[in-house]
């Protein structure tokens, strides 16, 4: 990348962009809600299910101005959802500040693994065992969603429980590709457990993006 490029993309005026697409949001608490997804470029923490990695690398994805990317999102939705790759790799004060000044409601998806940047009214937090959210993403997500692969995930998902703030909400999602042997388990765990709630990827179901 050359020089004057990076240099946009540290402070924020360009993003690796991969892919901008209007559908409905399928997970968690705003499931059903039709939103404009953001998805940029960049993840390093590794999780082997991903189910996007095209993501990862964000030398693939070519870095767009930031402002440009908000000029097209403000014409498609009120809700607008920043997901990635790992958002948090960069920093999304100028791509929030923008977006919030054109009045829109602006979501993460997020593993919290990186510092908190930009002005969020809603944070998905969902960790990951391999690189842990900071202190100030759990202490501000709205909502918790514990991808549960196996049994050891119930036992991770208590421990980030604990750390978040009492108004957030408590999900469990299945990993796409164990899911016939996981939601029995979940579904039990949360009528044991009725502090969680059930999120499912509705999108896949519904075959959109
Ligand atoms: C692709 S990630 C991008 C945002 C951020 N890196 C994160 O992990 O939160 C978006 C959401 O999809 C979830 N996810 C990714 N692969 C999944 C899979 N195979 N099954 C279920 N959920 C998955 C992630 O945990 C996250 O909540
Ligand atoms: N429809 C839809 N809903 C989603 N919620 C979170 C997603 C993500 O990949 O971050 C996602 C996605 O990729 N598609
Ligand atoms: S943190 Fe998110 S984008 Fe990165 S590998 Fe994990 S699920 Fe994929
Ligand atoms: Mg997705």
């Amino acid at each position: 990348m050359k020089k004057e490029i990076q240099e946009l993309v540290n402070k924020g005026e360009m993003l690796p962009l991969m892919e901008e697409f209007y559908t409905i949001q399928g997970e968690g608490f705003y499931k059903g809600t039709a939103a404009y997804f953001i998805r940029v470029g960049g993840c390093d923490v590794g999780c082997h299910w991903c189910d996007v990695k095209e993501s990862w690398d964000a030398e693939l994805h070519p870095p767009t101005e930031t402002s440009k990317i908000v000029e097209k999102a403000a014409l498609h939705s009120n809700t607008i959802v920043v997901t990635g790759g790992e958002p948090l790799t960069w920093d999304m004060t100028a791509l929030t500040t923008q977006l919030k000044a054109k009045g829109l409601n602006v979501h993460i998806e997020t593993s919290g693994a990186y510092p908190l940047t930009g002005v969020w009214d809603w944070i998905c937090l969902s960790p990951k065992k391999m690189k842990l959210p900071t202190a100030e993403v759990s202490a501000k997500a709205h909502e918790l969603k514990v991808i549960i692969f196996n049994r050891d995930d119930f036992k991770f998902a208590e421990e980030q429980a604990a750390l978040v703030n009492e108004d957030c909400i408590l999900y469990m999602q299945p990993e796409w590709s164990k899911r016939d042997k996981m939601i029995p388990e979940i579904v039990e765990y949360v009528m044991a457990n009725p502090k969680w709630k059930v999120s499912l990827q509705t999108h896949k179901y519904l075959n959109i993006p």
